[in-house]
């Protein structure tokens, strides 16, 4: 069932490449998912290994009872078992007893261990549990509970603490796996090519006829660039001025449909996010439901067409709300954006990754040399950095839980629906999602919007921006008051870097820099920043 991994990292991603390539002419097999698993973790990808274990879980109950794809499914594990087993005259029984047994048990082999390094300790613990005991090694079974309980332990920053006493339903879920461009998604485009930046600028010249994008130098954030020594630079891109914009001159309206809302759906547009109280305030609009389930609402005609037209009928009627946490309100935004992204993806019958709002957006990834970096076999994420929150739930489970619900078949698709797929959108996600609090102080809304992602960051920012529905920037009337070296004015010249803010720039340096950090990806070391820090420590 575990295939043998080949030595060197090209020789597994060619062999990987393989699989995946087989996956659309024998979607339904276990023993094929079993493989892909395999493939991914002796790559390093504990987390990807998860998301066709799981596959494979689902699988084997198709097999085993009457579901949705009990014929294929069935259909593929008895070709399995004869390729396996040589013998022409298999019966039902024995296929069925063959997918339960063995099938089942290397699906739990991968999924539990894996799992469990990648933190998602809730789950790991659930599926524990639902190991029959008849089906596994004692001794195995017990080496799992013995590495979770060690994960708890550190988790909980205790040794002694009766870990019986703590209900499963409290384990944490969430943990970090490699944030990565893989090797294998080409969809990812040369975001420096002339094609992707005229591209872009099409869709800027839409929402900012000022503005345009081009390549920029940004520094790396790191320990020793924090303190303004051995600062590198790296091509990114960011937003320039066309020509010379006023102080105050509004240069930027963009709405995006990429939004997600963490409660109730009759507070916010469900397209645009806007409150629609906000909305019916200021223009007198009657809010619009959609007519067949009238479970969603909009601040308007235009945006009730723009969902028609863009996502809805794909989520139409489907109930995607869930319990959280107060702890993991923030991660569910994502995990809404992550729907909208399949939605959008559905009824415009495009790959997700090939979106526009998603398809030229930075995922942040660790940008290191795999050949170098990654030691294969030496522990589970092959020691390439984690820094891509991952659980379980967020990126197996709801997503293909929702899929299912939208009617998408989760087997046959997997070439636009797959953990890495998933993951990669998260990356890019989490590095650009825009976010509101409600007045409880919990996260409700998110959105990105694609043209005013592009912007970099500055504590000594040249424009302001308000988000309500539309995200609108302008040129700042005043600029922050501190001791610049090169005396500047309010207002953009032509060819002038647009420079927004990512954090409160009233609060000091240190606050600034925390703030800051996540969406940066370290600490700030723009200009007020090294100075304000330099001030600070005199
Ligand atoms: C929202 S994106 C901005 C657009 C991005 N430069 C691009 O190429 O798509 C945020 C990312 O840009 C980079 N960035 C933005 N402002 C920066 C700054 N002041 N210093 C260093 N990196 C910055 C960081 O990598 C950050 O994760």
């Amino acid at each position: 069932m575990v295939t043998v991994p080949s030595h060197t990292l090209q020789e597994r991603l060619e062999g990987l490449a393989k699989l995946q390539a087989g996956t659309l002419d024998d979607p339904y097999s276990i023993t094929h998912r079993l493989a892909l698993a395999n493939a991914y973790r002796c790559l390093g990808y504990p987390d990807l290994a998860a998301g066709d274990a799981y596959k494979a879980l689902l699988l084997v109950d198709e097999c085993a009872e009457e579901g949705e794809f009990h014929e294929e499914a069935l259909e593929a594990a008895t070709n399995d078992y004869r390729d396996r087993n040589g013998s022409p005259d298999e019966d039902t029984e024995q296929v069925v007893l063959w997918a339960r047994s063995s099938c089942l048990k290397s699906a739990y082999e991968i999924l539990i261990p894996c799992l469990i390094q990648c933190g998602s300790l809730r789950s790991a613990a659930g599926f524990l549990k639902r190991v029959p005991t008849s089906l596994m090694d004692e001794v195995i079974l017990a080496s799992y509970q013995e590495s979770l309980d060690s994960k708890l332990r550190l988790h909980l920053n205790s040794q002694d603490i009766d870990l019986d006493s703590i209900s499963i339903e409290d384990y944490p879920d969430k943990g970090s796996v490699r944030r990565e461009l893989y090797p294998w998604n080409n969809h990812e485009p040369d975001r420096f090519s002339s094609d992707a930046l005229r591209f872009l600028n099409d869709e800027m010249e839409h929402v900012a006829p000022k503005l345009e994008v081009k390549v920029a130098q940004l520094p790396i954030l790191n320990e020793a660039s924090s303190h303004g020594a051995d600062v590198v630079y790296v091509k990114q891109l960011g937003v320039f001025a066309k020509e010379d914009i006023s102080p105050g001159e509004e240069i930027l309206t963009e709405k995006s449909l990429l939004t997600g809302i963490s409660r109730l759906h009759d507070f916010y547009c469900d397209a645009c996010s806007i409150s629609l109280s906000d909305a019916s305030d200021d223009q007198g609009f009657t809010t619009l439901s959609c007519e067949e389930c009238e479970e969603v609402f909009f601040c308007s005609q235009e945006c009730h067409d723009l969902a028609q037209d863009n996502y809805h009928p794909s989520l139409c009627g489907v109930v995607t709300e869930q319990k959280v946490k107060p702890s993991e309100v923030a991660d569910i935004l994502y995990t809404r954006l992550l729907i909208r992204a399949m939605a959008l993806a559905e009824t415009q019958d495009v790959h997700p990754l090939e979106l526009k709002e998603v398809r030229y957006i930075w995922g942040d990834y660790h940008g290191l040399d795999l050949a170098e970096r990654c030691k294969l076999d030496s522990g589970p994420f092959a020691a390439v950095p984690q820094t891509l929150a991952f659980s379980f739930e967020a990126n197996i489970l709801k997503p293909l839980h929702i899929l299912e619900k939208m009617d998408v078949n989760i087997y046959v698709q997997s070439h636009r629906y797959d953990t890495w797929i998933f993951n990669t959108l998260y990356a890019k996600f989490r590095g650009t999602a825009s976010g509101r609090q409600g007045l409880d102080g919990r996260p409700e809304i998110c959105a990105v919007h694609p043209m005013w992602c592009l912007a970099n960051h500055s504590c000594d920012p040249n424009v302001t921006w308000e988000w309500n529905g539309t995200i609108r920037f302008w040129a700042r009337e005043q600029l922050v008051n501190y001791e610049r070296q090169v005396p500047r004015q309010p207002g953009l010249k032509k060819g002038d870097e647009v420079f927004s803010h990512y954090c409160d720039i009233r609060l000091p340096v240190q606050e600034r820099r925390e703030w800051a950090s996540g969406a940066l990806g370290g600490l700030c070391v723009c200009p007020r920043c090294v100075w304000e820090d330099t001030q600070r420590k005199q």
